[in-house]
C-alpha cells in the first residue's frame, strides 16, 4: 500500500506529470477528513505562517528530510542542529519543525497521493526531489499555506538546491496535487480501498503491519479495537515536551517557574509540561536536576520503585540504562531511602550519556555506571539486586508521536532478533534479582511480540516467578487518582496509551522472584 506507483510510462526520465486518469473526481467527499486524521496540526500553521516569503525554514526542513531519507538520520537530532545553524527561533523554528515533522508523519499518505500524480514509481525519483514533493504536499494538504505560496516556495527551493529541471517537474506535480483538497484526495483514494487495515494505513499514514500490530495490542490489553483510529490519530499529534523534576533535586513548582508558562502534569507527581523556554536553556536541565522525559517513562520507573518488597531494599539495577533518563529518576528515588543504583549499558557512548544524566544525583545514590552486556549480569551476579529494571531495546512503536520517521524505518523483520534479545535480558534480570525482589520488564512498544509473548515465554514452566499487579501499583503513585486518565485497565501489566493517558505507549510487566 502507499506505493501505488509504476503504472505510468516507466523507463526514461520525464519530468512532466502524468495526465490524471479521472477516476475520482466525483467520489463522495469525506468532509473533515484531514482534521479527522489528526495530521498536520493545522493550528501549528497559524495565519502568521500562511504566506511566508522567507525560504529559510523550508530550506532547513528540506535539509533535515533529505538527511533522514538518505542517511537514516533521526529528525529529532538533526533538526535542532539545523535550526541553530540557521539561527531560526520562535515562529520560524515552529514553522520549520511542523514542515519537517508533519511531512515525515504523513509521508505514507502523501506518497499515495503523489503516486497518482507522477508517471513512475516514487522510489525511482531521486531522493531530494521525492522529499521536495512530500514537503510541498504537506504544505498544500496538511497546513494552511496558500497553494500559490506552497508551490512557488517549494519550486524555488528545488531550483536553488537541486536545479532547474527538477524544479519544473516539482512545479508540475504540485500543481496537480493542488487541484484537489485534502478531503477530496482522501475520499478518492479511500474509495479504492476495501480492506479496513489498508484504509486506516492510508488515512492515518501508518504502515499496514503497524496498524495490525496496534490493533492486536489494544485487544490483548482488553481495550476496544474501535479505539484504533483514536490511537493512530494520537500518533499523528505532536507530543508536548515533558520535563521531570528529579525528586530531592528540584521541585516541580520551581521547575515550572523556569520553563516559561508550562504546567504541572496530572499523572506523574514529578512531571512538568514544558513552556516556551527550550529545555536546553533551563539551568536545572543543563545541570541534571531535571530532564526531558515522557510522563509514561516516569510512571514505569515510579511503579518499579513503589512495588512492595519484603526485606532488604538497598541495591537496584538498571540493566539497559542508556541514555539514562530512568536511571536518573531511579537514583533520585533510591537516594530518599538509602538505596544505590547500578546502571548498566552495552554501548560505551550511551553509558557516557548515563553518566551525564546522573551528574546531579545525590552522592552515593549511584554505585556504578558500567559498560557491559546485560545478558551476562544474571550469571555473573546471581541474586544480587533488590529491584531490577529491564528497559529493553525494542521497536519503539509506542513513541511514534515523538519519532516521526520511526514508523517508516522499522520493519516486522526487526522483531525476531529483538524479541530474542528481550527474552535473554529478562532471563538475566530474573537471575540477577534476589528471591523476594522485583523485576520490571519495560518496553516503549505495545507490540504483543515484545511484551506479553516475551514474558509468557520466559516464565513458562517456572513456578518461582509471580506476576505482580503493576497496574494497581501504578494507581498508587499517580498524583491524582481521580483524574479521568487513571484508567490502567484490569492489569496485571501496565500498558499506557497516547490516546488515553497522553503518554508514550509504555508497557511494564512486574515479576517477583519467589525463591
Ligand atoms: C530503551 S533503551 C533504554 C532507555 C533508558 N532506560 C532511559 O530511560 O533512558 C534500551 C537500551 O538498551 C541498550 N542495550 C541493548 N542491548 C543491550 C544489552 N545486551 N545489554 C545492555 N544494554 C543493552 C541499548 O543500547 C539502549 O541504550
Amino acid at each position: 500500500m502507499n506505493q501505488r506507483s509504476g503504472q505510468g510510462r516507466g523507463g526514461g526520465r520525464d519530468d512532466r506529470p502524468r495526465a490524471r486518469d479521472g477516476r475520482r473526481d466525483s467520489a463522495g467527499h469525506q468532509r473533515g477528513a484531514a482534521r479527522m486524521r489528526g495530521d498536520g496540526r493545522r493550528s501549528a500553521a497559524a495565519p502568521s505562517m500562511r504566506d511566508r516569503s522567507s525560504d529559510e525554514p523550508r530550506a532547513a526542513a528540506f535539509d533535515v528530510l533529505v538527511d533522514v531519507e538518505t542517511n537514516d538520520a533521526y529528525a529529532n537530532l538533526v533538526l535542532p542542529a539545523r535550526l541553530a545553524r540557521a539561527d531560526l527561533g520562535g515562529r520560524d523554528a515552529a514553522f520549520a519543525t511542523e514542515l519537517a515533522y508533519g511531512t515525515l508523519r504523513m509521508q505514507g499518505h502523501y506518497d499515495a497521493i503523489l503516486s497518482e500524480c507522477v508517471d513512475r514509481a516514487l522510489p525511482d525519483i531521486d531522493a531530494p526531489v521525492r522529499v521536495a514533493l512530500r514537503l510541498g504536499a504537506h504544505q498544500l494538504l496538511g497546513m494552511r499555506v496558500p497553494a500559490h505560496a506552497a508551490v512557488s516556495q517549494t519550486v524555488g527551493l528545488v531550483r536553488h538546491k537541486i536545479g532547474a529541471g527538477p524544479a519544473q517537474f516539482v512545479n508540475a506535480v504540485l500543481r496537480k496535487v493542488s487541484t484537489k483538497t485534502a478531503d477530496q484526495w482522501q475520499a478518492g483514494i479511500a474509495a479504492q480501498l476495501s480492506d479496513p487495515v489498508e484504509l486506516a494505513s492510508f488515512t492515518y499514514s501508518h504502515p499496514a503491519w503497524i496498524v495490525r500490530a496496534l490493533k492486536a495490542a489494544l485487544v490483548a490489553n482488553g481495550r476496544d479495537p474501535g479505539e484504533l483510529e483514536e490511537l493512530l490519530r494520537a500518533d499523528n499529534t505532536p507530543a508536548p515536551v515533558m520535563l521531570v523534576a528529579r525528586p530531592g533535586l528540584i521541585d516541580p513548582a520551581e521547575l515550572l517557574t523556569h520553563s516559561g508558562g508550562g504546567r504541572v502534569a496530572r499523572l506523574s507527581p514529578f512531571a512538568v509540561e514544558a513552556g516556551a523556554v527550550p529545555p536546553r536553556h533551563i539551568a536545572a536541565v543543563k545541570d541534571g536536576r531535571a530532564g526531558v522525559q515522557d510522563e509514561g517513562s516516569q510512571l514505569v520507573a515510579l511503579a518499579l520503585a513503589a512495588a512492595p518488597i519484603d526485606g532488604r531494599d538497598k541495591r537496584w539495577l538498571d540493566m539497559c540504562a542508556g541514555p539514562g533518563g530512568k536511571t536518573a529518576l531511579l537514583a533520585a528515588l533510591a537516594a530518599r531511602r538509602g538505596a544505590r543504583v547500578v546502571a548498566n549499558e552495552v554501548q560505551p557512548h550511551r553509558a557516557g550519556l548515563v553518566r551525564k544524566n546522573v551528574a546531579a544525583a545525590a552522592p552515593g545514590s549511584i554505585e556504578a555506571v558500567r559498560t557491559a552486556d546485560g545478558r551476562d549480569i544474571g550469571g555473573d551476579e546471581p541474586g544480587s539486586f533488590d529491584r531490577v529494571l529491564v528497559d529493553a531495546p525494542c521497536t519503539g512503536l509506542g513513541a511514534l508521536r515523538r519519532r516521526p520517521e520511526a514508523r517508516w524505518r522499522k520493519q516486522p523483520s526487526d522483531l525476531p532478533e529483538l524479541s530474542a534479545l528481550q527474552r535473554e535480558l529478562l532471563e538475566s534480570a530474573l537471575a540477577a534479582v534476589r528471591p523476594g525482589g522485583i523485576v520490571a520488564y519495560v518496553t516503549c512498544s505495545p507490540h504483543v511480540a515484545e511484551t506479553k509473548l516475551v514474558v509468557d515465554d520466559v516464565i513458562r514452566g517456572r513456578d518461582d516467578i509471580e506476576i505482580v499487579d503493576a497496574a494497581r501499583v501504578l494507581e498508587s503513585v499517580v498524583v491524582d487518582p481521580g483524574d479521568s486518565r487513571v484508567d490502567f485497565g484490569a492489569g496485571p501489566a501496565i500498558q499506557l496509551w497516547p490516546h488515553i493517558h497522553h503518554t508514550d505507549a509504555m508497557h511494564a510487566t512486574m515479576l517477583r522472584r519467589l525463591r
